[in-house]
Protein backbone atom coordinates (compact mmCIF):
# COMPACT_ATOMS: atom_id res chain seq x y z
CA UNK A 1 0.00 0.00 0.00
CA UNK A 2 1.23 3.29 -0.71
CA UNK A 3 1.64 5.41 2.28
CA UNK A 4 2.79 8.98 1.40
CA UNK A 5 4.30 11.74 3.53
CA UNK A 6 2.27 13.84 1.51
CA UNK A 7 3.69 17.08 3.21
CA UNK A 8 7.15 17.68 3.17
CA UNK A 9 8.78 18.07 6.92
CA UNK A 10 12.16 18.46 5.73
CA UNK A 11 13.93 20.07 2.92
CA UNK A 12 15.33 17.94 0.02
CA UNK A 13 18.64 18.22 1.04
CA UNK A 14 20.70 20.17 3.82
CA UNK A 15 22.24 23.51 2.60
CA UNK A 16 25.70 22.94 2.87
CA UNK A 17 27.41 25.26 5.74
CA UNK A 18 30.04 26.50 3.12
CA UNK A 19 29.66 27.05 -0.28
CA UNK A 20 31.21 27.57 -3.13
CA UNK A 21 32.56 31.19 -3.14
CA UNK A 22 29.10 32.04 -2.35
CA UNK A 23 28.42 35.57 -3.92
CA UNK A 24 26.79 34.46 -6.83
CA UNK A 25 24.26 31.80 -5.53
CA UNK A 26 20.77 30.95 -7.26
CA UNK A 27 17.83 31.14 -7.52
CA UNK A 28 17.03 34.79 -6.99
CA UNK A 29 14.27 37.38 -7.01
CA UNK A 30 14.28 39.16 -10.15
CA UNK A 31 13.19 43.05 -9.41
CA UNK A 32 11.89 44.31 -12.51
CA UNK A 33 12.46 47.96 -12.17
CA UNK A 34 16.25 47.38 -11.22
CA UNK A 35 16.86 45.29 -14.39
CA UNK A 36 19.22 46.86 -16.46
CA UNK A 37 18.23 46.78 -20.73
CA UNK A 38 21.12 45.83 -22.57
CA UNK A 39 21.01 46.43 -25.88
CA UNK A 40 24.10 44.13 -27.02
CA UNK A 41 22.15 40.86 -25.54
CA UNK A 42 21.52 39.07 -29.11
CA UNK A 43 18.52 36.85 -29.86
CA UNK A 44 19.11 33.36 -28.29
CA UNK A 45 19.94 30.73 -31.17
CA UNK A 46 18.46 27.47 -30.24
CA UNK A 47 18.74 24.16 -32.28
CA UNK A 48 17.69 20.82 -30.65
CA UNK A 49 17.34 17.30 -32.80
CA UNK A 50 15.20 15.48 -31.09
CA UNK A 51 17.19 12.32 -32.25
CA UNK A 52 19.57 13.22 -29.22
CA UNK A 53 16.95 12.69 -26.66
CA UNK A 54 17.71 9.35 -24.53
CA UNK A 55 16.01 8.26 -21.36
CA UNK A 56 14.47 9.87 -18.21
CA UNK A 57 16.37 9.31 -14.65
CA UNK A 58 14.95 10.14 -11.36
CA UNK A 59 17.53 11.30 -9.14
CA UNK A 60 16.01 11.35 -6.06
CA UNK A 61 15.61 15.64 -6.55
CA UNK A 62 14.05 15.98 -10.02
CA UNK A 63 13.43 13.63 -12.92
CA UNK A 64 16.21 14.49 -15.82
CA UNK A 65 15.18 13.92 -19.45
CA UNK A 66 19.27 13.44 -20.62
CA UNK A 67 20.17 14.02 -23.91
CA UNK A 68 23.36 12.53 -25.91
CA UNK A 69 25.62 15.50 -25.59
CA UNK A 70 28.82 13.62 -27.54
CA UNK A 71 28.68 15.90 -30.05
CA UNK A 72 27.42 19.41 -31.08
CA UNK A 73 23.43 17.65 -32.51
CA UNK A 74 21.56 20.27 -29.41
CA UNK A 75 23.30 23.21 -29.10
CA UNK A 76 22.53 27.42 -27.59
CA UNK A 77 24.44 30.12 -28.33
CA UNK A 78 23.96 33.80 -28.59
CA UNK A 79 22.06 35.56 -26.45
CA UNK A 80 24.56 36.85 -23.32
CA UNK A 81 26.38 33.72 -24.07
CA UNK A 82 29.86 33.57 -26.52
CA UNK A 83 30.62 30.45 -26.93
CA UNK A 84 28.73 27.46 -27.97
CA UNK A 85 26.95 25.01 -25.36
CA UNK A 86 25.46 21.77 -25.51
CA UNK A 87 21.87 20.54 -23.93
CA UNK A 88 22.75 17.83 -21.95
CA UNK A 89 19.20 17.52 -19.53
CA UNK A 90 16.37 19.46 -18.64
CA UNK A 91 14.50 18.91 -15.67
CA UNK A 92 12.09 20.65 -13.68
CA UNK A 93 11.22 22.52 -9.73
CA UNK A 94 7.42 22.20 -8.60
CA UNK A 95 5.43 22.68 -5.61
CA UNK A 96 2.88 20.87 -3.42
CA UNK A 97 0.32 22.99 -4.58
CA UNK A 98 0.02 25.58 -7.48
CA UNK A 99 0.98 28.13 -5.23
CA UNK A 100 4.54 28.24 -5.22
CA UNK A 101 7.52 25.50 -6.56
CA UNK A 102 9.24 27.57 -9.08
CA UNK A 103 13.14 28.99 -7.77
CA UNK A 104 13.11 31.92 -9.21
CA UNK A 105 10.44 34.62 -8.72
CA UNK A 106 9.39 37.53 -10.97
CA UNK A 107 9.09 40.87 -8.55
CA UNK A 108 7.97 38.31 -5.64
CA UNK A 109 5.82 35.93 -7.68
CA UNK A 110 6.12 32.39 -7.70
CA UNK A 111 4.88 30.22 -10.15
CA UNK A 112 3.81 26.93 -9.53
CA UNK A 113 6.56 25.34 -11.44
CA UNK A 114 9.97 26.07 -13.39
CA UNK A 115 11.90 24.35 -16.56
CA UNK A 116 15.56 24.34 -16.52
CA UNK A 117 17.30 23.55 -19.56
CA UNK A 118 20.86 22.67 -18.94
CA UNK A 119 23.59 23.18 -21.06
CA UNK A 120 27.44 23.26 -21.01
CA UNK A 121 30.13 25.30 -22.50
CA UNK A 122 31.55 22.88 -25.79
CA UNK A 123 34.09 25.27 -26.92
CA UNK A 124 35.72 25.67 -23.87
CA UNK A 125 35.41 21.81 -22.06
CA UNK A 126 34.99 18.17 -23.49
CA UNK A 127 32.79 17.47 -20.37
CA UNK A 128 30.31 18.45 -18.91
CA UNK A 129 31.59 17.23 -15.58
CA UNK A 130 34.82 19.96 -16.03
CA UNK A 131 32.44 22.28 -17.44
CA UNK A 132 30.46 22.33 -14.09
CA UNK A 133 33.29 23.75 -11.93
CA UNK A 134 34.25 26.58 -14.40
CA UNK A 135 32.93 30.13 -14.38
CA UNK A 136 31.41 29.88 -17.60
CA UNK A 137 30.61 26.52 -17.91
CA UNK A 138 27.30 26.18 -17.90
CA UNK A 139 23.87 28.03 -19.62
CA UNK A 140 20.38 26.81 -18.18
CA UNK A 141 17.28 28.38 -19.40
CA UNK A 142 14.21 28.54 -17.39
CA UNK A 143 10.95 28.49 -18.13
CA UNK A 144 8.22 29.13 -15.57
CA UNK A 145 5.22 26.99 -15.90
CA UNK A 146 1.59 28.22 -15.37
CA UNK A 147 -1.75 26.07 -14.81
CA UNK A 148 -3.62 26.30 -17.75
CA UNK A 149 -4.76 24.98 -21.04
CA UNK A 150 -2.99 21.17 -21.25
CA UNK A 151 0.52 21.15 -23.04
CA UNK A 152 0.03 18.52 -26.02
CA UNK A 153 3.99 18.57 -26.61
CA UNK A 154 4.34 17.77 -22.62
CA UNK A 155 1.84 14.78 -22.93
CA UNK A 156 4.35 12.21 -24.19
CA UNK A 157 6.58 13.04 -21.14
CA UNK A 158 3.71 12.76 -18.64
CA UNK A 159 2.66 9.56 -19.99
CA UNK A 160 6.06 8.55 -19.45
CA UNK A 161 7.00 9.65 -15.81
CA UNK A 162 5.04 6.69 -13.98
CA UNK A 163 7.99 4.41 -15.41
CA UNK A 164 10.46 6.44 -13.05
CA UNK A 165 8.67 6.88 -9.60
CA UNK A 166 11.14 5.82 -7.60
CA UNK A 167 14.41 7.49 -7.46
CA UNK A 168 17.39 5.89 -9.16
CA UNK A 169 14.45 4.60 -11.85
CA UNK A 170 15.40 5.10 -15.34
CA UNK A 171 13.56 4.27 -18.71
CA UNK A 172 14.27 4.85 -22.50
CA UNK A 173 13.10 8.18 -23.96
CA UNK A 174 13.66 9.22 -27.42
CA UNK A 175 12.55 11.64 -30.36
CA UNK A 176 11.49 14.24 -28.04
CA UNK A 177 12.03 17.45 -28.80
CA UNK A 178 12.71 19.97 -25.95
CA UNK A 179 12.10 23.26 -28.18
CA UNK A 180 8.33 22.26 -27.40
CA UNK A 181 8.76 23.36 -24.09
CA UNK A 182 10.15 26.83 -24.82
CA UNK A 183 7.50 30.05 -25.11
CA UNK A 184 6.72 31.30 -28.47
CA UNK A 185 8.69 34.53 -27.86
CA UNK A 186 12.28 33.55 -26.31
CA UNK A 187 13.99 37.06 -27.28
CA UNK A 188 12.57 38.69 -23.84
CA UNK A 189 14.87 36.83 -21.16
CA UNK A 190 16.15 38.03 -17.75
CA UNK A 191 20.40 37.02 -17.50
CA UNK A 192 22.33 36.75 -14.78
CA UNK A 193 25.16 35.26 -13.17
CA UNK A 194 24.54 32.23 -10.96
CA UNK A 195 24.74 28.95 -9.64
CA UNK A 196 23.03 25.64 -9.99
CA UNK A 197 20.69 25.24 -7.68
CA UNK A 198 21.36 21.15 -6.81
CA UNK A 199 24.71 19.94 -5.28
CA UNK A 200 26.98 21.30 -6.33
CA UNK A 201 25.90 24.52 -5.97
CA UNK A 202 28.47 25.80 -8.36
CA UNK A 203 28.84 28.94 -9.58
CA UNK A 204 29.51 28.42 -12.99
CA UNK A 205 25.87 29.35 -14.81
CA UNK A 206 24.87 31.71 -17.03
CA UNK A 207 21.30 32.20 -16.31
CA UNK A 208 18.67 32.87 -18.81
CA UNK A 209 15.27 33.24 -17.52
CA UNK A 210 12.29 33.70 -20.24
CA UNK A 211 9.87 36.59 -19.52
CA UNK A 212 7.29 34.34 -21.20
CA UNK A 213 5.70 31.60 -19.04
CA UNK A 214 4.26 28.48 -20.56
CA UNK A 215 0.72 26.80 -19.60
CA UNK A 216 0.32 23.33 -18.75
CA UNK A 217 -2.69 21.71 -17.28
CA UNK A 218 -3.54 20.78 -13.23
CA UNK A 219 -3.57 17.59 -14.33
CA UNK A 220 -0.17 17.05 -16.24
CA UNK A 221 1.31 18.64 -13.13
CA UNK A 222 -0.53 16.29 -11.12
CA UNK A 223 1.63 13.51 -12.57
CA UNK A 224 4.85 15.58 -11.64
CA UNK A 225 3.88 15.34 -7.94
CA UNK A 226 3.47 11.62 -8.13
CA UNK A 227 6.83 10.82 -8.64
CA UNK A 228 8.71 9.65 -5.19
CA UNK A 229 12.47 11.24 -3.68
CA UNK A 230 12.82 7.72 -2.21
CA UNK A 231 13.89 4.47 -3.95
CA UNK A 232 11.63 1.99 -4.10
CA UNK A 233 13.24 -0.08 -1.01
CA UNK A 234 12.53 2.64 1.10
CA UNK A 235 10.25 1.77 4.06
CA UNK A 236 9.18 5.58 4.20
CA UNK A 237 7.84 6.59 0.86
CA UNK A 238 8.11 10.50 0.08
CA UNK A 239 6.44 12.71 -2.44
CA UNK A 240 8.60 14.63 -5.10
CA UNK A 241 7.10 18.09 -4.58
CA UNK A 242 8.70 21.53 -3.50
CA UNK A 243 12.52 20.45 -4.64
CA UNK A 244 13.29 23.85 -5.35
CA UNK A 245 15.96 25.82 -3.17
CA UNK A 246 15.63 28.65 -0.80
CA UNK A 247 16.10 32.01 -2.66
CA UNK A 248 19.86 33.46 -2.29
CA UNK A 249 20.82 36.67 -1.52
CA UNK A 250 22.03 39.04 -4.60
CA UNK A 251 24.75 40.31 -3.48
CA UNK A 252 25.39 43.39 -5.95
CA UNK A 253 24.90 41.72 -8.79
CA UNK A 254 23.31 43.14 -11.78
CA UNK A 255 20.54 41.29 -13.83
CA UNK A 256 20.66 42.23 -17.56
CA UNK A 257 16.91 42.33 -19.63
CA UNK A 258 16.93 41.98 -23.41
CA UNK A 259 13.97 43.90 -23.64
CA UNK A 260 12.77 47.12 -22.46
O1 LIG B 1 18.61 23.19 -11.06
S1 LIG B 1 19.87 23.33 -11.80
O2 LIG B 1 20.69 24.42 -11.27
O3 LIG B 1 19.65 23.46 -13.25
C1 LIG B 1 20.76 21.85 -11.51
C2 LIG B 1 21.19 21.13 -12.50
C3 LIG B 1 21.87 19.85 -12.28
C4 LIG B 1 23.24 19.80 -12.25
C5 LIG B 1 23.89 18.61 -12.03
BR1 LIG B 1 25.75 18.62 -11.93
C6 LIG B 1 23.21 17.42 -11.87
C7 LIG B 1 21.83 17.43 -11.91
C8 LIG B 1 21.15 18.67 -12.11
O4 LIG B 1 19.80 18.74 -12.12
ZN1 LIG C 1 16.95 23.05 -11.88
Amino acid sequence: SSKFVLSQVHPMWQEPLAIPGGDRQSPIDIVVRKSIFDPQLRPLKVQYDPRTCQQIWNNGYSFLVEYDDTTDKSTLKGGPLEDQFRLCQFHFHWGENNAWGSEHSIDRRLYPAELHLVHWNSDKYSLFEESVIEDNGLAVIAVFLKIGKRHEGLQKLVDALPAVRHKDSVVEFTKFDPACLLPENIDDYWTYAGSLTTPPLTEAVTWIVMKQHIEVSHDQLAVFRSLLFTSAEEQLQRSMVNNFRVQQALKGRTVRSSFT
